[in-house]
C-alpha cells in the first residue's frame, strides 16, 4: 500500500504481437493467440516490470486470449502469476465491424488511404457493421451471452471509451485508490481510450497516437482538486522508451 493520501501506479500493456497482427489483418474481437513473437514480447514485457520493481498486485484483463496470455506469461516471468484477476468485456479491443478478418494493406489499396484512417483513427466514425453470419461476428459466443442484443456489431474509439468507462471507474479505480499496482492487459484501442481519459487527450490529437505491442506504460498517479485522478507523469512513462518509438512507428504505418 502506499502512503496515506497518495493512489497506486497503472501499469498498462498492450499484448504482444498476435497471429493476426503478424500477418497485417483487423482483428478486433476475433480471438486470435500470440505469434510467438508476442510470447517472446510478454516474456520482455514481464523482465522489464522486473527490472523497474514494479510488480503487479491487482490484474485487470479483457476476455481476449491475446490479453490473457500476454498477462499470464509476463506476470509468471516476474513472479506475479499468483495476483488476483477481473476479467470484462469492456476492455476489449475496439470491435472493427465489418473489416474483422480483411487484411489492412488491401484494404487501404481498396478504398484510399483517406478512409482507411477514417476507419482506423476517426474518434467517432465506426467502420460498417459486421454481419451476424460473418464468420468473423462473435453471434453465439457464450462469453458475450449476457449483452443479448446489445453486443455490438461495429465501434468507434468513441464507443469504446463510453463502454470501458463504467468498468474503470468501478472496477480499476477502486484498486488504485486502495494503493495498490494495478496491470491493465488490453489493446491498443482500449488503451487508446484508457490514456485519452487520463490524459484528456483532444479528439482529434488522439487519431495520432498509437501503442506498441508487449511495452509496459507506467502511470504515476494523484488525486487532482476535482476528485478524479491525474497523472504526475503525463503520456505515462514506457519501460523500454527506445524500443517503444520504433514500435508505435510500425503501429502507425500498418497497412503501407
Ligand atoms: O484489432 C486490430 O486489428 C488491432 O489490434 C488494432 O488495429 P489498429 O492499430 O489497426 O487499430
Amino acid at each position: 500500500m502506499n502512503p496515506e493520501g497518495s493512489v497506486g501506479t497503472l501499469v498498462l500493456l498492450r499484448h504482444g504481437q498476435s497471429d493476426w497482427n503478424e500477418k497485417n489483418l483487423f482483428t478486433g474481437w476475433v480471438d486470435v493467440a500470440l505469434s510467438a513473437r508476442g510470447e517472446g514480447e510478454a516474456r520482455r514485457g514481464g523482465e522489464l516490470l522486473a527490472d523497474a520493481g514494479l510488480l503487479p498486485d491487482v490484474l485487470h484483463t479483457s476476455l481476449l486470449r491475446r490479453a490473457i496470455n500476454t498477462a499470464n506469461i509476463a506476470l509468471d516471468v516476474c513472479d506475479r502469476h499468483w495476483i488476483p484477476v477481473r476479467r470484462d468485456w469492456r476492455l476489449n479491443e475496439r470491435h472493427y465491424g465489418a473489416l474483422q478478418g480483411k487484411d489492412k494493406k488491401q484494404t487501404m489499396e481498396e478504398y484510399g488511404e483517406e478512409q482507411f484512417q477514417i476507419w482506423r483513427r476517426s474518434y467517432d466514425t465506426p467502420p460498417p457493421p459486421i454481419d451476424p453470419d460473418d464468420p468473423y461476428a462473435q453471434t453465439g459466443d457464450p462469453r458475450y451471452a449476457d449483452l443479448g442484443d446489445t453486443m455490438p456489431r461495429t465501434e468507434c474509439l468513441a464507443d469504446v471509451l463510453a463502454r470501458l468507462l463504467p468498468y474503470w471507474q468501478a472496477a480499476v479505480v477502486p484498486d488504485l485508490r486502495a494503493g495498490h499496482t494495478v496491470l491493465v492487459a488490453a489493446h491498443g484501442n482500449s488503451l487508446r481510450a484508457v490514456v485519452k481519459h487520463l490524459d484528456g487527450v483532444d479528439d482529434a490529437t488522439i487519431a495520432g497516437l498509437n501503442i506498441p505491442t508487449g511495452i509496459p506504460l507506467r502511470y504515476d498517479l494523484e488525486t487532482a482538486a476535482d476528485g478524479d485522478l491525474r497523472p504526475t507523469n503525463p503520456g505515462g512513462t514506457y519501460l523500454d522508451p527506445d524500443a517503444a518509438k520504433d514500435a508505435i512507428a510500425a503501429v502507425a504505418n500498418q497497412g503501407r
